[in-house]
């Protein structure tokens, strides 16, 4: 239970609260965020203690603002900004509070500044290290990523530091999109070499000649925000627009005329490959050698999500070949890149500089985007684009928290059993408890079920406040069930809960029901979350470190044969249990890992010759 449970401790800040990390919304580009409608009070991050009356004249210069929802006079909170901000979200911050703008600051300029602020502003250049959030302790409270992705922040630190994260996730889609659309046709035409060459005082024109657009096929592989827009402006160039986002409604890619394939479909089959996914551990470095290898010689390759997901040394090697005959690229694993590098002195390559939310437009509505959230952040306020936020009343939180920790658990396990491009449409979360609906708030449940499902597999973070929100933006639709458990006086607030995704594939045919949705179910045995249910078959494990199912035919000798591979290799077996339908027939081994087995190993445990299926999974 260490993700959740350190999720939910309380921040030293949140003496009445508690944290959940979480929270990154997503919206369509189109939609304007209600942040003032989703604002809700939040104990972590309210002003310091209210003073009476304005300070004395001989006082430091912290000035004195009617901060509070109380009408309560505090001093007036100073905020840092780091980076770039437009003047429009200066304004907005500058009514609130004392604002400090120190841009291009080094490391150790900005450790030894922050401590004096209340709130630090950043874009992608600054990182925000576990050392910042120590240097900050005591004060900062909120910090403002003016931007979407927040891997520059260490989200942990924070958390423990009791330091609010909040960004800006919607003002910038657009203009990343279009940031995508002016590399692809760029990089088609050669405009960027074409130009240096010119300006060089060559006259190219037969060197120069370009591809067409038009009747190309283009993947775009991601397909949330930024990965629609691009498809959306493509269609309107007039080319074949594919996509692979295991985790995208599918109804949203018919809506937009996009046909969502796999992985290996959508590289094999596109001339145009446009990259949209976040950079998580399952997307690092995804374009690699043999990806590469899957690819059409010849083909172009768009990034302007994060240059994490590409190994650069084998585009690098798939440029030379000319397998990859061309890459326009806007993020690098280390930005800046070094001065030699091969990948951007390549001259089949077009580069800009992390340029993608850096139009005026984009700028001023994420400066406005981000001013808000922090304000409300300072105010006491928590916004819907909160990345770590505190949520629950300790009280209930104590009695809830291994369920909690169980459902966002049930959900992390339920998304990894996804396969195919069907994405998930429905979801049920079933409660069996002795409770009545006024008795058992189950909004906490139902987030963490929707946190696991979401989180592993994208860039948003969930948390109680936007969990409903997120699911919906996702087109996850969520149902839950109340069944009455059959002993009343039952003292625990729940006896199970259940996860079901209806009608999806999996990667786990063990895990389908009888009715074909992919069902775990969960309990809380000595306050420890247990795996109780997997498809039609009853095992019991313990949810802890990594688990690995796999289905066989019921013969004596294979927990031997199993727990042999993996002992061989120095995995430790935490829990194992062994579910099966009739005896004889097919079973189910739930096997608890402390470490992660190697491919080999797995691979040894798929080839036991009883062995029908079997998946690894991550908790
Ligand atoms: N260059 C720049 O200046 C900018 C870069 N970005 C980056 O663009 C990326 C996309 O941003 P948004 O669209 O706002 O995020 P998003 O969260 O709306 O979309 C990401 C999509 O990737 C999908 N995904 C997750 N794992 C995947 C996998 N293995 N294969 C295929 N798809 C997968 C998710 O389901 C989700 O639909 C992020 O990395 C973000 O940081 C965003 C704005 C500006
Ligand atoms: O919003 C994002 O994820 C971006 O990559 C934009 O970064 P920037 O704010 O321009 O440094």
């Amino acid at each position: 239970m260490a993700a959740a449970s350190r999720a939910l401790l309380p921040t030293p800040r949140a003496a009445a609260g508690a944290s959940l990390a979480g929270a990154r919304a997503r919206l369509p580009a189109s939609a304007s965020l209600p942040f003032r409608a989703h604002r809700v009070r939040c104990a972590v991050v309210s002003s310091p203690a209210p003073v009476a009356a304005p300070p004395p004249s001989s006082a430091p210069a912290r000035r004195i603002s009617p901060a509070g929802s109380d009408g309560a006079l505090r001093p007036k909170p100073a905020v840092l900004v780091a980076e770039k901000l437009s003047e429009a979200g200066l304004a907005v911050l500058r009514e609130f509070a004392d604002v400090e703008c120190a841009y291009g600051m080094s490391p150790a300029e900005l450790l030894a500044k922050v401590a004096q602020f209340d709130a630090l502003i950043v874009r992608s250049g600054t990182k925000v290290t576990r050392e910042v959030l120590e240097a900050g302790r005591g004060r900062l409270r909120v910090v403002g990523r003016a931007g979407v992705g927040i891997d520059n922040v260490d989200l942990q630190a924070a958390t423990e530091a009791g330091c609010l994260v909040v960004n800006a996730p919607t003002a910038n889609t657009v203009a990343a999109a279009e940031h995508g659309i002016a590399l692809l046709a760029s990089m088609a035409r050669n405009v960027s070499q074409a130009d240096a060459a010119l300006k060089a005082g060559k006259w190219q024109r037969t060197k120069y000649v370009g591809v067409s657009l038009v009747g190309k096929t283009l993947a775009i592989m991601g397909f949330g925000k930024v990965g629609s827009e691009v498809a959306r402006r493509a269609k309107g160039l007039g080319m074949h627009v594919i996509a692979h986002d295991p985790y995208a409604p599918a109804d949203r890619a018919r809506a937009i005329g996009v046909e969502l394939v796999s992985f290996d479909e959508a590289i094999a089959r596109a001339d145009f490959i446009s990259l949209h996914m976040p950079l998580i551990p399952t997307t690092n470095k995804i374009f690699n050698d043999e990806s590469f290898a899957k690819m059409k010689t010849g083909v172009r390759i768009i990034n302007v999500a994060r240059g994490g997901v590409i190994d650069e040394d084998a585009l690098v090697r798939a440029l030379d070949s000319g397998k990859v005959a061309q890459a326009a690229l806007d993020v690098f694993t280390v930005e800046p890149p070094p001065k030699d590098s091969k990948l951007v002195l390549h001259e089949n390559v077009t580069v800009t500089p992390h340029l993608g939310a850096s139009t005026v437009e984009a700028q001023e509505g994420v400066a406005i985007e981000i001013a808000e959230a922090v304000v409300g952040a300072l105010r006491g306020e928590l916004a819907a684009t909160a990345v770590n936020a505190p949520m629950v009343p300790a009280e209930v939180l104590s009695e809830l928290a291994p369920y909690v920790s169980l459902a966002e658990k049930l959900g992390r396990l339920a998304v990894q059993l996804v396969a195919g491009e069907t994405g998930i449409k429905g979801v049920k979360v079933v409660y069996t408890t002795a409770r009545g609906p006024d008795d058992l708030d189950t909004r906490l449940l139902r987030a963490m079920v929707t946190k696991g499902l979401v989180e592993p597999v994208s860039s948003t973070f969930v948390n109680l406040v936007n969990a409903d929100y997120t699911a919906k933006q996702r087109g996850l639709r969520i149902t839950e069930e109340r069944v009455a458990h059959d002993s009343p006086a039952a003292e625990a607030p729940l006896e199970s809960v259940q996860v079901r995704l209806s009608q999806v594939q999996s990667r786990f045919a063990g895990a389908i029901s009888d009715g074909g949705d992919i069902v775990l179910e969960g309990r809380v045995k000595y306050g420890v979350p247990h795996l109780t249910l997997v498809g039609p078959y009853e095992v019991d494990v313990s949810l802890e470190g990594n688990l690995i199912l796999c289905r066989q035919i019921d013969q004596p000798g294979m927990i031997g044969k199993v727990g042999n591979i993996l002992g061989q290799r120095n995995v430790n077996i935490s829990f194992m249990s062994v579910g099966r339908t009739f005896r004889g027939k097919q079973a189910i081994m739930a096997i608890g890992v402390d470490e992660e087995p190697d491919k080999e190993t797995l691979e040894k445990i798929g080839g036991i010759p009883a062995v029908e299926e079997f998946v690894f999974l991550e908790l």
